[in-house]
């Protein structure tokens, strides 16, 4: 957001953003439950100035809605597998509501264990990751989660998008400070991304993705339009991307990203796929100093000079809003009060 749209934005609190968010979800077919969990979620993505999916996010979310694509009163039937393994079946509705209903038995499954697994299928996941597993951390466990998406990457030296962006995250409990948190794609830029470039008519950087043609290119128009993202760092990032495609959906029993077919659809633009969870007990490694460990790590990669660590971003732009309030642009605040 430019200084000038900051000065005359329309300020939000958290709650007060939440409430909005979940009026648009309500109006637009979700339950009042699942609403509340999508709210919390959206309005968690802008505050922390997780731009590609925070309230860019909610035209999105309702022509997937208004498609018939996704339910979103949708209610998550949870699977006890045995053991440490849990499974649920989102039955067509997005993956934070799954997750949420979930979430107890694996946090206890977690504990009983040192460690669970959860594994969501036929979910829904149009957010960032980092909201998933960050609350696993505060609780002083450590959390990975694995979320394939649609069909935009092409595997490295190759032709055909099939991966999605495919994230991970990773959350680990930190002594006296917030957790260490990173939420990455798999793909050199989130799909997201790229909408926001094409809208502000921006180039990308070299490398990103090519055109329908398969030729290198920085216009993210021509990679929305036909072409595709690149996966990062060559071979090894389309190996991670395959690796969540396996974790996602193989193993969960999700579409994979290139699978699902939306085309009946109109609008539809959620992913329908599968997500994985594994949260661990760090007491369960017999080392009650887990967390100063962690610290000692952070702060050991700061004095080698790394200025900036994953989450100190997030946790500057959290602050600044829990105290300002969260900035909308009076186009976007307009655009949100246009779907209630
Ligand atoms: N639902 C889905 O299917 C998908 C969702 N996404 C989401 O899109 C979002 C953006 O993904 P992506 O483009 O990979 O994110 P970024 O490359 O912007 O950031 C990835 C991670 O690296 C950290 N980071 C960024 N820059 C630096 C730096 N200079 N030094 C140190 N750390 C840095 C970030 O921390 P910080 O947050 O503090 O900036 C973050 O943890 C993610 O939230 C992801 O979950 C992506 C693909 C698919
Ligand atoms: O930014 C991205 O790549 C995506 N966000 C939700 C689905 C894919």
């Amino acid at each position: 957001m430019q200084q000038a749209e900051i000065e005359t934005g329309i300020r939000l609190s958290f709650e007060k953003l939440v409430a909005l968010l979940a009026r648009i979800f309500i109006r637009n077919g979700v339950s009042p439950e699942n609403a509340g969990v999508l709210a919390e979620n959206c309005a968690s993505c802008e505050r922390d100035g997780s731009f590609s999916h925070g309230i860019f996010r909610i035209p999105g979310y309702v022509s997937s809605l208004k498609s018939g694509w996704v339910d979103g009163a949708a209610v998550p039937a949870v699977e006890d597998a045995g053991g440490a393994f849990i499974r649920v079946d989102a039955r067509n509705g997005f993956a934070q509501p799954a997750l949420m209903a979930a979430r107890d038995l694996l946090i206890g499954r977690t504990k009983e264990h040192g460690i669970a697994l959860l594994a969501l299928r036929r979910s829904h996941h149009f957010s960032a990751l980092w909201p998933d597993v960050e609350p696993f951390a505060d609780e002083g466990l450590v959390a990975l989660s694995f979320v394939n998406s649609m069909a935009c990457v092409v595997p490295h030296g190759g032709h055909k998008a099939i991966f999605g962006t495919n994230p991970i995250a990773f959350a680990a409990p930190r002594r006296d400070e917030p957790p260490f948190v990173f939420d990455q794609a798999s793909s050199a830029l989130a799909n997201g991304d790229v909408q926001i470039a094409a809208r502000e008519g921006r180039l990308l950087e070299p490398g990103m993705g090519v055109d329908r043609n398969g030729e290198p290119t920085r216009d993210p128009k021509a990679i929305l339009d036909g072409g595709a993202l690149l996966p990062f760092g060559g071979h090894k990032g389309g190996s991670i991307a395959l690796m969540v495609e396996i974790l996602g959906a193989a193993l969960t029993g999700g579409y994979f990203s290139g699978e699902f077919d939306w085309s009946e659809f109109k609008g539809a633009q959620t992913p329908k796929t599968g997500q994985l969870f594994i949260v661990i007990d760090p007491e369960r490694g017999g080392n009650d100093v887990f967390r100063d460990r962690v610290s000692e790590i952070s702060a050991l990669v700061r004095e080698a000079g790394q200025e900036r660590l994953p989450g100190d971003r997030r946790m500057q732009s959290r602050t600044r809003s829990m105290a300002g309030g969260i900035v909308l642009s009076q186009a976007n605040y307009d655009m949100l009060r246009s779907y209630v």
